[in-house]
């Protein structure tokens, strides 16, 4: 199974450049890679498993996080209107969004990051993204609020761009003029 052993941290020259696209139709090898990556946000939202494996929380996983050049990644959370994220993200590209922003408050946070960034990190309030699924299929996906919050942060990885990229050096917890927060 996949463990905090696996999850490659910042600094690594993975995380910061951007991934491959990956070759469709999706081979076993990449499917059963995307699934065990599926079953480490899972078991890292539950007690038992976190508590054994010792797991942080994740409800985002991106390959080159795993040490992966692959353009996929996968998600595992429930909106605040209990609708339930639990996406094989392959290839995307974002194809619209919003031009009002919006950041999560206090901070993001990111499983390859050992460390507490302070500081604000503006995204898009909507977005459109085009992606494939597990099977091949595109699929259209239009996401607002947190759940753009979660696929921009992911996406960003792809692109090897870290969430504290974003966020203002000058002044951290300055925000464009158009982004405010999401609560
Ligand atoms: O490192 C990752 O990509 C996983 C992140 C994704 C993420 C970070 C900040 C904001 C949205 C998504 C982890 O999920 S960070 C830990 C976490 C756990 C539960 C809820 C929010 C963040
Ligand atoms: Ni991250």
């Amino acid at each position: 199974i996949i463990t905090m052993d696996d999850i490659v941290r910042e600094g690594n020259p993975i995380l910061h450049q951007p991934t491959k696209e990956v070759t469709l139709p999706l081979s076993d090898e990449d499917k059963e890679t995307l699934i065990c990556m599926m079953n480490f946000l899972k078991n890292s939202q539950d007690p038992e498993m976190s508590k054994k494996y010792k797991l942080r929380s994740g409800v985002g996983l991106s390959a080159n996080q795993i040490g992966l050049n692959k353009r996929m990644f996968v998600t595992y959370f429930t909106d605040d209107q209990g609708k339930l994220f639990e996406h094989y993200v392959i290839n995307p590209k974002i194809i619209s969004h919003s031009v009002s922003m919006i950041y999560l408050p206090p901070a993001e946070g990111c499983l390859s990051v050992d460390r507490e960034v302070q500081g604000f990190t503006p995204r898009y309030e909507r977005i459109k993204i085009k992606a494939y699924n597990l099977e091949g299929e595109e699929v259209i996906l239009k996401l607002k609020g947190y759940a753009a919050i979660v696929f921009q942060h992911e996406y960003d990885h792809l692109e090897g761009i870290m969430f504290y990229d974003r966020i203002n050096k000058e002044n951290p917890f300055q925000v464009p003029e158009n982004c405010r927060s999401l609560y």
